[in-house]
């Protein structure tokens, strides 16, 4: 597991784009065969791929080493959305078969956890986040139709997407982990613009369903000391409290952003005029 130290807005303004990227971004979430786990010390959010192809993949035990807990889970929720093939999830014995763009929600204290690709010729793409948590609710599947979706902006300012809230109050309960994705129209290419931050919070984005020649520049920092990211296809951006987080690509793409802290209100956003920018 690899571990990410947070970071101060002062020292975050200082660093070169090499800084930046290794304090910011997590680029290989996807091996074959392998779950990959980043784990940072902002509001102790875990992020990861589970990329099951030729055989199952499973959290080992071992993980609660890095948690100091006997299992990884025993005091933490996970929740995870397929951007691949077909899956099949199985937690404490109890079967989910999770297809394309849907989610699934596991909660506090499963012990057991194993994930298979249907078709090896078509892999699963499990992509989870995992913030601590106090108490068990039930492991739940969601699907796109069940994740409350919400068309914003239009095509004449590049931004016409359309919102799924998959792990949200409305949706399901779980500790502080929320969950989403978001998809742009063809002809769009920003999100959350105007932008905003949320003191109360942090997030992480996950941009996927692009080329491999396309990028998204991807804006950080304070509102009036920006920075950005080239970020590639499959790639996270880990986005500290103070940090606004929005981006633009060289073609349309799809997100999911996934955030943990104090409240599970997704409106509570501090809105950063667009005069405001620098
Ligand atoms: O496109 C958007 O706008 C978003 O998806 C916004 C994120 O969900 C977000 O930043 C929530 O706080
Ligand atoms: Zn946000």
């Amino acid at each position: 597991m690899e571990i990410r130290q947070p970071i101060h807005s002062e020292h975050a303004r200082t660093l070169d784009t090499e800084g930046l990227r290794r304090h910011f971004l997590v680029e290989d979430l996807f091996k074959p065969d392998a779950a990959t786990l980043t784990y940072s010390q902002i509001d102790r959010i875990i992020v990861g791929g589970i990329m099951p192809v030729t055989q199952a993949v499973s959290f080992s035990p071992e993980l609660g080493r890095h948690t100091g807990t006997d299992f990884f889970l025993q005091r933490r929720e996970l929740g995870l959305i397929n951007i691949g093939g077909a899956a099949r999830a199985t937690v404490d014995g109890q079967v989910f078969e999770i297809g394309p763009r849907e989610a699934l929600y596991v909660g506090q204290g499963a012990q057991q956890l194993q994930f298979e690709s249907v078709d090896a010729a078509v892999p699963a793409k499990l992509y989870f986040n995992c913030a601590p948590a106090h108490t068990a609710y039930p492991h739940r599947k969601v699907t796109l139709a069940e994740a409350s979706p919400e068309t914003l902006g239009a095509a004449e300012t590049s931004n016409r997407r359309t919102i799924y809230k998959f792990l949200v109050p409305d949706v399901l309960p779980t500790c502080q982990l929320l969950m989403g994705m978001t998809q742009l129209e063809p002809g769009s290419l920003w999100n959350t613009m105007p932008c905003h931050t949320h003191d109360r919070r942090m997030e992480v984005y996950f941009y996927f369903d692009m080329s491999e020649n396309a990028a998204v520049f991807h804006m950080m920092g304070e509102p009036t000391q920006t920075r950005h990211l080239v970020v590639r296809n499959e790639q996270a951006v880990i986005n500290p409290s103070w940090s606004i987080h929005a981006g633009v690509g060289t073609q349309a793409y799809t997100f999911i952003w996934g955030m943990v802290g104090e409240n599970q209100v997704f409106k509570d956003m501090d809105h950063v005029p667009m005069t405001a920018l620098r």
